[in-house]
């Protein structure tokens, strides 16, 4: 097996440093300090590791995501007994030592375009060495993602997880790191594009994404779905195809975060890959496939086609989360004690309604309650209340991990503002 090491990379005379790594001045005012583990909700290794920052980009709300990659990584590790992961925007390096120790990586290269970090990664995964005694687990290299996805393709180094923790679009990085990855590999994409996805920028996501993206009311979902389907379309063009493990918003940024399993081999239909739509009159969403793209139009209960429409795509209409990958990841986090206590609460609290959402007969998007409560011209019904009533009629019903105060359902817009107005009969909230 041939392993990668900063000496098998020759630095390239175009690559530029990045010229401001951190473009919100508010985290430049990071000063070095040393955080311990539990000391900024990471869950704490067996080996109690401390971590430094230094100057280096590191957010404490990024902690979630970062403990999703590593239960995904961890569950990889233990079906398949191997894990080569490249860290390909490391930072100060935390999400590789987390791989080492918690996940239980053979091998990780920690990569940061910025080689002014080099002396904050080498001394925290230096600690990591330690607790495994001398074997050489990891390197470092300070290169464009670019370059060293392409390097290890080229050496035929290839890799089980690659993680992209990019600022804005992953896109730029998508085709490397799908040549990079091992055949049935994870893919740990994050975008900060929230203007793409929100439709302020429809020309920005097309380039991007290949998806025409215009303003909806749940936009956070589009922008996990611009994501994913981004990532289809360059897979197909490799003659992959991508299944979306688990997708997680994050309001902190706001980060959107997809993990992707790459398999070999283009799928035969494309029922998961089409346009999204959403009524300004009726309040409902549907998704439509290429075949129906000449026929997009809403129909109300009341037959009348309704008017105007919005519709952005090509996005992924298919499910967010694997049901099965994200029990194996709950249960994970179960024997790691993650749950239950104060800090891991919220952690699990998120995975359960990520195996809610991944029910197979809830439709894209989710309704606000307060969309819900205006157009009704009522006051929002109780939440609970009105999801056990959807559940009662029986109706598909679940909270959307992406929105507190939304669910998720197959009941029509009309037939819950019917539901709401009933609850406030009896209720008189
Ligand atoms: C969001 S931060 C990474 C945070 C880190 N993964 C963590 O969890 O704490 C993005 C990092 O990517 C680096 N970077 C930016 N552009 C890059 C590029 N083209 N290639 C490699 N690294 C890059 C920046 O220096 C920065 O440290």
């Amino acid at each position: 097996m041939s392993i990668i090491t900063p000496k098998t990379l020759t630095p390239s005379p175009f690559l530029r440093k990045p010229q401001n790594p951190n473009p919100n001045p508010k985290f430049r005012s990071f000063k070095p300090q040393v955080y311990q583990f539990h000391c900024i909700c990471e869950r704490q290794t067996e080996r109690g590791i401390e971590f430094e920052t230094g100057e280096t980009f590191f957010r404490h709300e990024s902690a979630k995501g970062r403990d999703l990659g590593i239960l995904a990584a961890a569950f990889y590790k233990q079906s398949k007994g191997r894990l080569r992961v490249l860290d390909a925007m490391c930072g100060c390096g935390i999400r590789s030592c987390r791989y080492l120790l918690e996940a239980k990586a053979d091998f990780v290269l920690a990569n940061d375009a910025n080689d002014e970090y080099r002396g904050v990664i080498l001394g925290n995964l230096k600690k990591v060495e330690r607790g495994f005694g001398d074997a050489r687990r990891w390197a470092v290299s300070h290169f464009d993602a670019n370059r060293v996805l392409t390097e290890c393709y080229l050496q035929r180094d290839f890799f089980d997880l690659i993680d992209i923790d990019s600022f804005g679009s992953d896109s730029l990085f998508l085709r490397s790191a799908m040549s990079t990855l091992k055949l049935n590999g994870l893919l740990y994409l994050t975008s900060t594009d929230g203007y793409s996805s929100g439709g302020h920028r429809p020309y920005c996501s097309l380039a991007a994404y290949g998806a025409y993206v215009r303003p909806m009311p749940c936009s956070n979902e589009i922008g996990l779905r611009m994501l994913i389907g981004g990532a289809v379309r360059e897979a197909s063009l490799l003659g992959y195809h991508v299944t979306p493990l688990f997708s997680y918003y994050s309001y902190h940024g706001p980060v959107f975060r997809v993990m992707l399993q790459v398999n070999r081999g283009k799928e035969h239909e494309n029922r998961h890959y089409g346009f999204i739509s959403y009524c300004n009159q009726c309040g409902n969403t549907r998704s439509f496939s290429w075949e129906e793209l000449g026929q997009i139009s809403c129909s109300c209960s009341s037959n009348k086609v309704c008017s105007p429409v919005t519709v952005s795509g090509p996005l992924w209409t298919g499910p967010l989360h694997s049901a099965t990958f994200i029990t194996e990841m709950l249960n994970l986090a179960e024997q790691w004690g993650w749950m239950g206590n104060s800090a891991g609460a919220d952690l699990d609290k998120l995975l359960r309604r990520m195996l809610d959402e991944s029910d197979p007969s809830l439709p894209f998007g989710y309704i606000k309650m307060d969309e819900m409560a205006s157009r009704a011209k009522i006051n929002s019904p109780p939440l609970k209340t009105m999801m056990t009533t959807l559940l009662e009629e029986g109706y598909a019903v679940s909270r959307s991990h992406i929105a507190s105060n939304a669910i998720k359902t197959n009941c029509p817009m009309a037939e819950c503002i019917r539901i709401a107005k009933e609850l406030r009969g009896v209720d008189k909230f």
